[in-house]
């Protein structure tokens, strides 16, 4: 390996499924060594994962960096959005982080949301109407099933707060992560003094917001980790927001990430506030906007689907006219998140390899079809669709968005683009420069474009019909009539 040019800096990716370091040269962007452990999330009626095991993860994809992660200046961390973080006296978790993709706290969504000024109120106070995912939600349900976990909690992080915290021994966050809780105000980029009341949550739990630009801290001793002492700590952010500046992205360029999450997001100018709920209001990690839609089937789902089949996940086969709504895990995107899986349309005929494609197709429309939402009008249509995660290395992923979308793909070359966002934050700490032009620098968002192909407007018009028309079943609790 080369000897590297300018100062080494980590960028951290602690997402659902695990965490990831990067070890990359502020001067070229070359990744200089790289870390990934991965987390435990439960299954069942919830999703939750013990924070412990985040720091512990971090700890041994830094060890899997060796050496050059003891020459880093300065560290970042970003991370999965939305997980609840309680805190005691000693800041130790008082229970393990409800996720953001647990989707017990459904009523209490719906709740707030009526209580509180209903949907206009929200979208126009916070930037977003709360779902299941929002950290807001998972507070209120705490509060109601466990009022005793309430009582012990001393402080409310979010994952990439945790981890920040426990480099720095200070609770920080950024307005980028911030923004997916449901107690920051979007207006004011405040918390929000009359929803924290509404829901019991002392302003004092929470961590301090940190600019960016700024520092949240430095490392402090720790045996666990290669660090010395007084390396720099930059804010942080949620893993979308990383992912966009790790993309160096400007307004109007279009991202999907295919990971546990499906996400579909650009920046925008304009501070969003979509009533409808589709589109979540969130702040970027420097100054600006990332209206955002998010699946919580994606990956993992696919990957279910093809399994049950026994098939391999690119054996996919093209026809059959069978639909499959992959909702395994209810759905946030349209809103269903009392929805399980559903497939219409099986014949004699139908193979393994069409329903597979089913799947995909399924989960890719969803996203989709809120693209359009996300966008503001004068985005351009012809722009490459950058596609990003763990799912975007798969062929039959690539070729379904192509498909789909009738857009050309942009698949970067890049793979760990919420670490690479992170390392960005870390190196504008030592340089003064913006993150995004840091990677922009960085070459980030290179990779080969796919050309569009005509979109496939049978398949769309094929799975929206079946979505409407299953509406009542897809909207009931399961077990209930
Ligand atoms: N070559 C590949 N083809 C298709 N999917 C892949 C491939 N490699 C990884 N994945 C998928 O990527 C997912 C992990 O993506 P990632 O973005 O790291 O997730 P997260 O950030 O949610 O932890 C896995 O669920 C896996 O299904
Ligand atoms: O909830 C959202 C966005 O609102 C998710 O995108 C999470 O941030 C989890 O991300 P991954 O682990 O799938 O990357």
């Amino acid at each position: 390996m080369s000897a590297a040019e300018g100062p080494l800096v980590v960028g951290v990716d602690t997402s659902t499924q695990s965490t990831k370091a990067l070890v990359v040269d502020v001067a070229t962007g070359r990744v200089v060594a790289s870390g990934q452990a991965p987390h435990t999330v439960t299954s069942g009626a919830g999703r939750e994962s013990d924070p412990r095991q985040w720091w512990e993860a971090l700890c041994a994809a830094l060890r899997q960096c060796g050496e050059p992660a003891h020459e880093a200046a300065a560290v970042s961390v970003g991370g999965q959005q939305h997980g609840l973080v309680t805190l005691d006296e000693h800041g130790e978790p008082v229970r393990p982080a409800l996720l953001w993709n647990d989707v017990r706290s459904a009523p209490q969504a719906r709740r707030l949301v009526e209580e509180l000024g209903g949907a206009k109120f929200w979208a126009q106070r916070t930037g977003s109407v709360p779902t299941a995912s929002f950290t807001v939600t998972k507070w209120a349900w705490l509060a109601e099933h466990e009022p005793e976990s309430v009582r012990a909690t001393r402080a409310v992080r979010l994952p990439h707060d945790y981890l920040t915290e426990r480099l720095t021994g200070q609770g920080t966050t950024d307005r980028g992560d911030a923004s997916g809780t449901g107690w920051w105000a979007s207006a004011t980029e405040t918390y929000d003094e009359e929803i924290l009341a509404h829901v019991g949550l002392d302003p004092a739990m929470l961590p301090r917001l940190v600019r960016s630009g700024e520092v949240a801290g430095t490392v402090r001793g720790s045996h666990d980790l290669p660090f010395s002492r007084g390396t720099l700590v930059a804010c942080g952010t949620g893993d979308n927001a990383a992912a966009a500046l790790g993309l160096g992205l400007r307004p109007g360029m279009p991202v999907m990430s295919l990971g546990t999450s499906g996400t579909v997001y650009a920046v925008s100018r304009r501070r969003p506030a979509d009533p409808s709920g589709t589109v979540a209001g969130f702040a970027d990690a420097r100054s600006d906007w990332l209206p955002l839609a998010c699946t919580l089937n994606c990956t993992l789902a696919v990957d279910r689907v093809a399994a049950l089949l026994g098939l391999d996940r690119e054996a996919v086969e093209p026809g059959g006219g069978v639909t499959l709504l992959p909702f395994l895990d209810g759905e946030r995107t349209p809103n269903l998140p009392h929805a399980s899986g559903l497939l219409y349309g099986l014949r004699h005929d139908t193979t393994g390899g069409q329903l597979l494609q089913a799947a995909y197709d399924g989960a890719v429309h969803s996203l989709l079809d809120a693209l359009d939402l996300v966008l503001d009008e004068d985005a351009d249509p012809s722009a490459p669709l950058l596609l990003i995660g763990g799912g975007a290395r798969g062929r039959a992923w690539q070729e379904t968005v192509r498909r789909l979308s009738g857009r050309p793909v942009q698949v970067p070359e890049a793979k760990e683009l919420v670490a690479l966002g992170a390392a960005a934050q870390a190196a504008g700490l030592l340089t003064g420069e913006d993150p995004a032009a840091v990677a922009r620098r960085w070459n980030t968002a290179v990779g080969p474009v796919l050309e569009p192909v005509e979109r496939d407007e049978e398949t769309l018009a094929r799975i929206a019909g079946v979505r409407s028309d299953a509406a009542p079943l897809l909207d009931r609790a399961a077990g209930t009539d």
